[in-house]
C-alpha cells in the first residue's frame, strides 16, 4: 500500500550530491494537500520522492476519485508523460509535507538514452507497478468491502500510517457511506 524503491533515491542522491547537474536536479517541498502532478496537465518535470508521502489517483468524470498506490521514498512519479509524451494519466497530490527531487525531463530523457543503471531501475519500477496494480484490482473485484477493510487496516498499522477516511473509500473504490457501513459492522463483530 505505502510503496518505496531505496535504490532509485540511492541513485538520485548520488547525482544531486556529485552536484554536476545543477538545475536539471532540483530539491523541491510540497505541503500537505499541494499537488506534485495534476492529471491531463503536460509539466516539465519528473519527481523521485525523498521524504513524506503522496497519493496518486484518478479523478474520473463523475467527481469521484480512485487512488491507485500510496508512494513514498523513492518512488517516481511523472514517467509516464516524460516516456509516452502523453499528459499526465492522474494526480499527485501530497498526504504528508513531501520533499522531492524535481528532474527537468529534458535531463530524464537524457538518462533514459545513456544509462543503463538507470534505465534498469525504471523498468523494474514499471513491473512493479503492473503487478501491483493487477494483483489490488483482481483482489478488488473479487473479496466483499468487508475483507478488503480488514486488510487496508492492518496494511496501515503495518506501515504506521493513518489514512483519511475519504482515502480509505478512494483507495478501495467505495463510497463513504459503504466505507463507514463496513466500519460499523466490524465494530460490531469484535463485541
Ligand atoms: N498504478 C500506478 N501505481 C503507481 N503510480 C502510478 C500508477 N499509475 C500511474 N502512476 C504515476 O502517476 C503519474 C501521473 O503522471 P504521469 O502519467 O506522467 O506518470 C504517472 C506515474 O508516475
Amino acid at each position: 500500500m505505502l510503496r518505496t524503491n531505496p535504490s532509485f533515491l540511492s541513485f538520485i542522491e548520488d547525482i544531486y550530491q556529485q552536484n554536476q547537474h545543477v538545475g536539471d536536479v532540483v530539491l523541491k517541498s510540497f505541503s500537505r494537500g499541494r499537488f506534485l502532478l495534476e492529471q491531463g496537465s503536460r509539466p516539465t518535470k519528473v519527481f523521485i520522492i525523498k521524504e513524506g508521502i503522496a497519493k496518486v489517483f484518478f479523478s474520473e468524470e463523475n467527481g469521484k476519485d480512485f487512488i491507485f498506490e500510496f508512494l513514498s521514498a523513492g518512488e517516481i512519479v511523472g514517467e509516464l508523460e516524460a516516456i509516452r509524451d502523453t499528459d499526465c494519466l492522474c494526480n499527485i497530490g501530497a498526504v504528508s509535507d513531501v520533499l522531492a527531487y524535481a528532474l527537468d525531463s529534458r535531463y530524464f530523457r537524457a538518462l533514459m538514452n545513456r544509462d543503463i543503471a538507470f534505465n534498469r531501475l525504471l523498468l523494474n519500477e514499471l513491473a512493479e507497478r503492473l503487478a501491483n496494480t493487477s494483483t489490488r484490482s483482481s483482489f478488488q473485484q473479487l473479496y466483499t468491502i468487508g475483507h478488503g477493510l480488514k486488510k487496508i487496516l492492518e496494511l496501515q498499522k503495518k506501515q504506521q500510517i493513518t489514512l483519511s477516511k475519504e482515502d480509505m473509500a478512494a483507495y478501495m473504490g467505495v463510497t463513504l457511506r459503504s466505507l463507514n457501513r463496513a466500519l460499523k459492522e466490524l465494530e460490531q463483530a469484535k463485541e
